[in-house]
């Protein structure tokens, strides 16, 4: 046993990383047996069958139900936001939290016109991060906290969790996880984000070259460590409500590029941990295709969103809820008097 005196705050966090459960393989195979009996032909609704696959096996329900969904937007300020990385100042961020609380922005109609909740976690706001490129974004304290805080982004009783993000410089801080992560050029992971281009696209290049260098020279290449010293609060935030998930049987969507870095951090530690994560969209920010091929995954839809907040999250969400309507309401060949398929 580690003595409280001598235990780190990240211990309790790689503990929960190392003890998520397995999938419930009694509920898939319950999901599977109905699947097959169901009228239509086997496979046919695609996509939509492992969809349903997916949440048995995470929800742990025979039946799976989509009723309560949540979506969690996560807020944190950048020190690398003063290097002219976004094409918008960092004011706008705390400017869109007010927006997020007076119900003007996309996310808030993508919530009310699907019935889904919305919450805004403010993470220190006044209180930006370290500029990456020269110190680290957090302590080990502070991550720690901030990763615990956002697993209350499960509390109650929710079906399936969204998570999203605003921070102004933040896909620049993405790419800096994802460059430290993955490697290759950091060409390879700086996009434009909001628009940024000419003499700021540049400063992105440099700041995420700078953050990614400042990590191999110090050796670090552990998921965690990564998150906390190029990473942001929002980040972390979302790497935890990700991490609750998966223990208390509510899996997640995740947003775009900024929302995937920390499914890349946690994954990086243990890479089943995000297993029960379905990604949204393949965002229109480039380096999120490289991001997934990273992850082995697939994205569910290609819209050319590269926004944020949870959009993406929130639009995949409602195919989710379709896809188990669809197998928990429909009837099966023998209820509804339907032949079934007459030879193999
Ligand atoms: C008005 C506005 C609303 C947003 N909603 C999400 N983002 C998105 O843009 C930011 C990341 O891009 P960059 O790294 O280029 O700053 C994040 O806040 C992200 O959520 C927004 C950005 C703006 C300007
Ligand atoms: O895909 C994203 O998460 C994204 C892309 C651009 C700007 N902000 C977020």
């Amino acid at each position: 046993m580690t003595s409280s005196a001598t235990q780190a705050p990240f211990d309790d966090i790689r503990a929960l990383l190392q003890s998520v459960p397995g999938p419930d393989a009694d509920a898939v195979a319950a999901v599977r047996a109905r699947e097959a009996v169901l009228t239509k032909p086997m496979g046919s609704l695609g996509r939509l069958e492992e969809i349903v696959e997916w949440l048995a096996a995470w929800q742990r329900r025979e039946v799976p139900k989509v009723d309560i969904v949540r979506v969690a937007v996560f807020a944190g300020n950048h020190g690398v936001a003063a290097r002219g990385v976004s094409a918008y100042p960092p004011e706008v961020t705390k400017q869109m939290v007010a927006n997020f609380t007076n119900g003007g922005a996309a996310i808030n109609q993508m919530c009310a016109s699907q019935d889904f909740s919305l919450r805004v976690y403010e993470l220190a706001l006044d209180h930006p991060t370290g500029d990456i490129t020269e110190t680290d974004a957090l302590g080990e304290r502070d991550c720690a906290a901030t990763i615990a805080y956002g697993m209350e982004a499960i509390d109650g009783d929710i079906d399936l969790l969204c998570i999203g993000e605003m921070g102004i410089a933040n896909t620049a801080v993405a790419a800096a996880i994802a460059h430290s992560l993955y490697g290759g050029a950091p060409e390879d992971w700086v996009g434009p984000g909001t628009g940024v281009v000419g003499p700021g696209l540049q400063a992105k290049i440099a700041a995420v070259d700078a953050a990614a260098k400042r990590m191999k020279a110090e050796g670090v290449t552990d998921g965690l460590e990564i998150l906390r010293r190029v990473g942001g609060r929002e980040i972390a935030g979302m790497a935890g409500a990700i991490l609750a998930g998966r223990h208390h049987r509510v899996p997640v969507v995740v947003d775009g590029f900024v929302a995937t870095s920390a499914a890349c951090a946690l994954h990086a530690v243990n890479p089943d941990a995000i297993a029960h994560c379905i990604f949204s969209h393949r965002s229109a920010e480039p380096a999120h295709t490289r991001m997934l091929e990273c992850l082995g995954q697939t994205a569910l839809l290609d819209l050319g969103l590269r926004l944020g907040e949870g959009t993406g999250a929130a639009l995949a969400a409602g195919i989710i809820r379709v896809a188990a309507a669809t197998h928990s309401g429909m009837a099966t060949f023998e209820e509804a008097g339907v032949a079934a398929k007459s030879s193999d």
